[in-house]
């Protein structure tokens, strides 16, 4: 969808901000650009909608060259989000909503109707529209800042360190209502930012630039962790690197074992001490301990229930916090499917971990070729 070939930019200061770049970014992808300051993220972003015209090399857009397309209209068609939102301060949050529909000629009640349409997708109230955006707070600004980035449903959505300038917690949900917003409307998102953790956990790739605006490596995150093209990339992924791969595995390859009786006859652990209490449907409600002096009327102890699409990181620590050592699996509706033993879940993640820790030595190894031209 989005495609540089040999692109270069080079400043007229003689600064070269991206240097020979070849990269595809898929269509319905969240592409992420990190690297180290000044290293070519933000130039290589701002080339896409002609923000900055590449010095040499073809960035083409849906199979069109860029520099072929009108500026203007090319634009519409790219939705723009920068770090602490950039709304308009003395317009609405409505009307800064409604600010690309507007200039498409759509006509004022559509386009404000369509901003409502957008306040409530991206999580705000509908009384919020009214406000104007020093009246909200900077995570809500950077929603409005989503929401008026996708006004006129643009197939491509750049988004430039968007959560950089909000707390931890902000950040995270934030990034949960991307991920949800983009199941269901699969733009083509190429996002920068400088934390490892946010590419990881939002990217479908990403690319790794290296100062001077080389690109070193672009790969799906889990590829990334267990094999980093050199020790450069290895450093940038950090020493918790086979953790972070744990967190991207997922729980469905672990076999569980039937789910234990809940009716006083079996036991989860094997050795009849622990029992599982399920709820009349059959959702996991807290652990048991049948050897303590309350025997069964011991009060229940807390149970995390995981599903098969939760990551071996979490099933790791549950692993760790569940009394009985038992991890309680559930399915899709919270109904008890099994447990998984903390030996099991050991090995597994194990197994998992010990991919980025090998692939230490092949990237120590490895010498990258500075010709090769990487594509996602
Ligand atoms: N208009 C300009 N004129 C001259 N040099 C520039 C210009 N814009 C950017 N640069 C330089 O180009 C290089 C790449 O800048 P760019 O903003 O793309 O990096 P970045 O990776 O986005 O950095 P950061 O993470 O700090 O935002 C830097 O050395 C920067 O100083």
């Amino acid at each position: 969808m989005i495609s540089f070939k040999h692109v270069s930019k080079h400043y007229p200061n003689g600064t070269t901000a991206v240097d020979d770049l070849s990269l595809e970014l898929p269509e319905g992808d969240i592409t992420v650009l990190v690297g180290s300051s000044g290293c070519g993220k933000t130039t290589t972003l701002r080339m896409v909608n002609r923000m900055v015209e590449p010095s040499s090399g073809t960035v083409s857009v849906g199979g069109r060259d860029i520099l072929e397309a009108d500026a203007a209209e090319l634009r519409r068609g790219i939705g723009y989000v920068i770090q602490q939102a950039g709304l308009f301060p003395h317009r609405t949050i409505l009307d800064n909503i409604a600010t690309v529909p507007l200039l498409l000629g759509w006509g004022r009640r559509k386009a404000r109707a369509r901003a409502a349409e957008l306040l409530e997708l991206v999580g705000l109230p509908a009384g919020s529209g009214k406000r104007y955006p020093h009246q909200l707070s900077g995570g809500q600004q950077q929603r409005v800042g989503v929401a008026r980035a996708l006004a006129a449903d643009p197939p491509v959505l750049l988004m430039d360190e968007p959560f950089g300038a909000v707390d931890p917690v902000v950040r995270t949900q934030l990034q949960n209502e991307l991920l949800r917003l983009q199941s269901e409307l699969r733009k083509t998102v190429v996002f920068v930012t400088h934390d490892i953790d946010e590419a990881v956990r939002l990217g479908d790739r990403i690319a790794i630039f290296r100062t001077g605006g080389h690109l070193v490596q672009c790969a799906p995150p889990a590829e990334l962790l267990a094999s980093p093209a050199d020790d450069f990339v290895a450093g940038f992924l950090g020493a918790e690197r086979g953790l972070k791969l744990l967190s991207l595995s997922t729980l469905a390859d672990v076999p569980q074992e039937p789910a234990p009786a809940d009716d006083g006859t079996g036991s989860a652990d094997g050795t009849g001490r622990w029992r599982l209490v399920t709820s009349g449907r059959g959702e996991p409600l807290g652990w048991r301990d049948t050897d303590g002096p309350d025997g069964d009327e011991a009060p229940l102890l807390p149970v995390r229930p995981l599903r098969d699409t939760d990551s071996l990181l979490s099933a790791l620590d549950e692993s760790l916090a569940s009394p009985a050592g038992l991890v309680a699996r559930v399915d899709a509706d919270g109904v008890l499917t099994g447990v998984t033993g903390r030996d099991r879940i050991h090995e597994h993640a194990g197994r998992r971990h010990a991919e980025a820790g090998r692939t230490n030595a092949k990237a120590t190894e490895a010498t990258p070729d500075p010709d090769a031209s990487v594509t996602a």
